[in-house]
C-alpha cells in the first residue's frame, strides 16, 4: 500500500498535518521516535505553562501584600507539581493516540528516515519497516543548541529538557540566555524563592523584542533583586563539588546550585537520509519554498524548516500542508501576522512589526501608546508596570507590542487588528468591554500618534 501522506514527527507541526489530512479523507501514516506531542507537549510549552500556572498565585499574593491588603504564603509542593505535570502529559498523549485511532491514522513508533524517492524506513523495536508514500512531511522539530564549553553535563549544568525533569527546585539558579526559555524558567524559580542570576551575551534581556520592552523587563527583574549580567561572554560551565560554576571570559566566576543553558534551539535533521532524495541542509535546517516544499512531494513544517520556532506556527503550517496535499488549496503558504508571547508575570506579547524594525521603511510610520498604570484591571491586580504600543504604517495598524501583567490576553484581538490593517476609523466598529485589560489596547489605538524617526 502507498500512503497518500507520511509524516515524520508528532509535534504540533506533524500531528496537526497528520490529523488534518486524515480529516480530508487521506490515508496517513505518522512516525514518531519518542512521544506524541513532541517538544511542545513533553518538554516545552505545556510543562512550562503548568509550572507558571501553578505558581501564579505566589506572584499575585506578593503584589497584593505590597499594598498591605493581603498577607500569608502560598505554598506549592514541587514534587506534587511534577507529579501533576507527568499525569497531565500522559493523559494528553493518550487522548492524542485515541484521536489518531479514530481518524484511521497509522502510528509507527520508531525512528523514521528517507530511503530514496517514495520510501520511508522506520527503525522500530520489532525491526525495520518499509513504508511507501505519495507525499511526505518532515516535521522533526528542534533540540537545544550548545556552544563549546557551555554543554550541559546533566549534573548541575542543565538544558531545558533536564531542567523540566528536576525533582527539586534549586535554591539558586544561573540562567545563561535571557531569551524566552531562560526568562520563563527563571520566573518559576524566582517564585519558588530561588536566587536568580541571568547572563546574556547581548546588551539587553529578551533581545529580539522591542528595546523598550527589554527595558521594562529589566526594571522589574531588578526590583526582584535578580542579578542580571548583560553583554557578558561565558567561557565555561562546569559542575564543581556539587555546584554549578560559570566562568566568564574575564575569568570572573559565578556559582549556583544549578545552571540552565538556554541559548537557542536548532533543527533536528541528523540521520534523516535527506541525501537519498537530493535535499540539501543549509545551516542544519531544511530549506523550503513558498509552498513549504523541499523537493518534489516532500515538505517540511515547523521548527525543522527554520522559519520560526513557535508551536502555533508549526501547527498552522501543518494544517496548510494537509489542505494542499488534499487539493483543498492551491495557493502558496501565507502565515499572516505571527503572534508571539513570553509567558509569566510580566508577560510580553508582540504581533506584526516593531518600532525598531519599521523606522527605515518608506511608509509614513508612527507609534501610539498607553501605560498599564491607567488601566483599572492592571490596578486591580496591583500590577501597573508596562505598556501597550501600536505601530502604524501609512495610517494602518502594522504591529502591536505589550509588556506587563496578563498582556497575553491582548494577543488575539491585536493579531486580528494587524491582520485586518485597521485604520483609526475602524476603532469605532468594535466595542471593548469595561473594565478589561483590552481597554489598554483600545487606549493605545486611540492615543496621539508620534512619527517614528
Ligand atoms: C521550554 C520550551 C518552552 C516552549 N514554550 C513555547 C510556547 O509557550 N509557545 C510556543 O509557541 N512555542 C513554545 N516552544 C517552542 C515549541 O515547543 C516548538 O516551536 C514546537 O514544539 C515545534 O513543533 P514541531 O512540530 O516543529 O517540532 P517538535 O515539537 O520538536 O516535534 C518534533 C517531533 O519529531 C520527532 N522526531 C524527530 N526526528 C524523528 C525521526 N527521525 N523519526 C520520527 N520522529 C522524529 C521528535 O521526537 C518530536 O516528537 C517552547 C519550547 C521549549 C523548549
Ligand atoms: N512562550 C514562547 O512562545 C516560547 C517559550 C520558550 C521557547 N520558545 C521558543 O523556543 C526557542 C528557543 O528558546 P531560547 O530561549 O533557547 O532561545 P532565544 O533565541 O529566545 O534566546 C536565546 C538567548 O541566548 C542568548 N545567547 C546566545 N548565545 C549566548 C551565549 N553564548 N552566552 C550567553 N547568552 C547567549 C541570546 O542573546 C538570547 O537572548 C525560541 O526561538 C522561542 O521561539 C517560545
Amino acid at each position: 500500500m502507498t500512503y497518500d501522506l507520511i509524516v515524520l514527527g508528532a509535534g504540533p507541526g506533524g500531528f496537526d498535518a497528520a490529523t488534518a489530512a486524515a480529516g480530508y479523507g487521506l490515508k496517513v501514516a505518522l512516525v514518531e521516535k519518542r512521544s506524541l506531542g513532541g517538544t511542545c507537549l513533553n518538554r516545552g510549552c505545556i510543562p512550562t505553562k503548568l509550572w507558571l500556572g501553578a505558581t501564579s498565585a505566589i506572584d499575585e499574593l506578593h503584589n497584593q501584600s505590597k499594598l498591605k491588603i493581603a498577607s500569608g504564603e502560598v505554598v506549592v509542593d514541587f514534587a506534587a507539581l511534577q507529579a501533576r505535570v507527568a499525569k497531565h502529559l500522559a493523559g494528553t498523549r493518550k487522548a492524542m493516540a485515541m484521536q489518531l485511532e479514530k481518524l484511521g491514522v497509522d502510528l509507527f513508533e520508531g525512528f523514521g528516515r528517507l530511503a530514496g524517492e517514495g520510501t520511508v524506513e522506520v527503525e522500530a523495536a520489532d525491526g525495520i519497516k518499509t513504508l511507501k508514500y505519495a507525499n511526505l512531511v518532515i516535521a522533526t522539530g528542534s533540540k537545544p543548541i550548545y556552544f563549546p564549553g557551555l554543554e550541559p553535563d546533566g549534573d548541575c549544568v542543565l538544558d531545558s529538557d533536564m531542567f523540566l525533569a528536576m525533582e527539586t527546585m534549586p535554591a539558586s539558579l544561573i540562567v545563561v540566555g535571557a531569551g524566552f526559555i531562560g526568562l520563563e524558567m527563571a520566573q518559576v524559580a524566582h517564585r519558588f524563592g530561588a536566587q536568580v542570576t541571568v547572563v546574556d551575551a547581548m546588551d539587553r534581556v529578551a533581545p529580539l523584542e522591542d528595546p523598550e520592552v527589554s527595558k521594562a523587563l529589566l526594571s522589574i527583574f531588578k526590583r526582584w533583586k535578580w542579578d542580571v549580567q548583560l553583554a557578558k561572554r561565558v567561557a565555561g560551565l562546569r559542575t564543581v563539588d556539587g555546584k554549578g560554576v560559570l566562568t566568564m571570559d574575564s575569568g570572573e566566576k559565578l556559582t549556583a546550585d544549578k545552571i540552565l543553558v538556554a541559548v537557542g534551539r536548532g533543527p533536528v535533521t541528523e540521520g534523516l537520509g535527506l541525501d537519498t532524495v537530493g535535499i540539501e541542509v543549509a545551516m542544519r535546517r531544511i530549506e523550503v519554498d513558498e509552498n513549504l516544499q523541499a523537493a518534489p512531494n516532500i515538505y517540511a513544517v515547523g521548527d525543522v524548516n527554520g522559519l520560526i520556532q513557535l508551536a502555533h506556527a508549526a501547527a498552522h503550517q501543518g494544517h496548510h500542508l494537509a489542505a494542499a496535499v488534499a487539493g483543498k488549496t492551491d495557493g502558496p503558504y501565507e502565515s499572516g501576522p505571527v503572534p508571539s508571547v513570553l509567558y509569566g508575570a510580566p508577560e510580553v506579547m508582540r504581533v506584526g512589526r516593531m518600532e525598531n524594525e519599521i523606522f527605515l521603511s518608506p511608509e509614513r510610520c508612527e507609534v501610539s501608546r498607553a501605560q498599564l498604570a491607567a488601566n483599572p484591571m492592571a490596578q486591580a491586580h496591583a500590577s501597573t508596570q508596562g505598556f501597550v504600543k501600536v505601530v502604524w504604517a501609512d495610517g494602518r495598524v502594522a504591529g502591536v507590542t505589550a509588556v506587563g501583567h496578563d498582556v497575553s490576553r491582548l494577543t488575539t484581538p491585536a493579531t486580528m487588528i494587524v491582520a485586518q490593517g485597521w485604520t483609526g476609523h475602524d476603532l469605532h466598529s468594535v466595542m471593548f468591554p469595561h473594565p478589561s485589560l483590552d481597554e489598554s489596547l483600545l487606549a493605545a489605538l486611540r492615543a496621539e500618534r508620534t512619527p517614528v524617526e
